[in-house]
């Protein structure tokens, strides 16, 4: 198995793609913003940020990204959306924009801006599987919840009743911004994901 650190990429369309790379940088990983099709070419995973999805995927369809990312995903690239970036991630929106287009990649119904409105923010301590110790602080902005996820799917948190963390496979998503706390955990549970599938994929 390489030792060699993963290199991540952050899709840097839209969104707070700086505090991934810091994230992922602290969680041991190197880091790198991807923007165009053949960036992804270099990459061993991808964190698909928080923002708008509704621009990401505009912008994803015009760089030419959107289909080569599919592809990526489909072939097991792990990736890890948050917020905007975990609605990306969803098979299917509940209530899309017009035109909004997904990567896909987890088999679940996401809800935009269940959370509220910007106003409406706010923090929480979530307990998500698969991190050790005290709860993860989440940040939500308006943040979507899941409504509902398919048999592949794992629930790895809820909050408030409502499922704010899913994974399946190589694919995970928070409703939350851990990438605004300092707490790098749920980056390096990622980091795990990625690093594991590399060494699975040098077998
Ligand atoms: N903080 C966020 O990423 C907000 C997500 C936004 N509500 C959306 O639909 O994309």
């Amino acid at each position: 198995m390489s030792t060699q650190a993963p290199v991540i990429g952050v899709l840097a369309l839209q969104g707070d793609v700086r505090e991934h790379l810091v994230a992922l940088a602290a969680a041991d990983a190197v880091a790198r913003a991807v923007r165009r099709p053949e960036e992804l070419a270099g990459i061993d995973g991808l964190v698909i940020p928080g923002g708008e999805s509704t621009t990401i995927s505009k912008l994803a369809v015009l760089f030419g990204v959107m289909e080569p990312l599919r592809a990526r995903v489909h072939d097991g690239m792990p990736v890890y959306g948050t917020c905007a970036g975990m609605i990306m991630l969803a098979d299917k929106i509940l209530d899309p924009r017009s035109g909004q287009e997904t990567v896909g990649g987890i088999d679940m119904i996401v809800r935009r801006n269940a959370f509220g409105r910007q106003n409406e923010s706010f923090e929480a301590a979530v307990d998500v599987k698969g991190v050790e110790g005290a709860p993860v602080e989440g940040v939500f902005i308006r943040a979507p919840w899941v409504e509902s996820v398919g048999a592949e799917a794992e629930v790895l948190a809820e909050h408030g009743g409502h499922i704010v963390a899913v994974r399946q496979g190589n694919a995970l998503a928070t409703s939350f911004h851990p990438e605004l706390t300092g707490d790098h955990r749920v980056h390096a549970l990622f980091v795990d994901m990625v690093r594991g599938n590399r060494a699975a994929e040098s077998l």
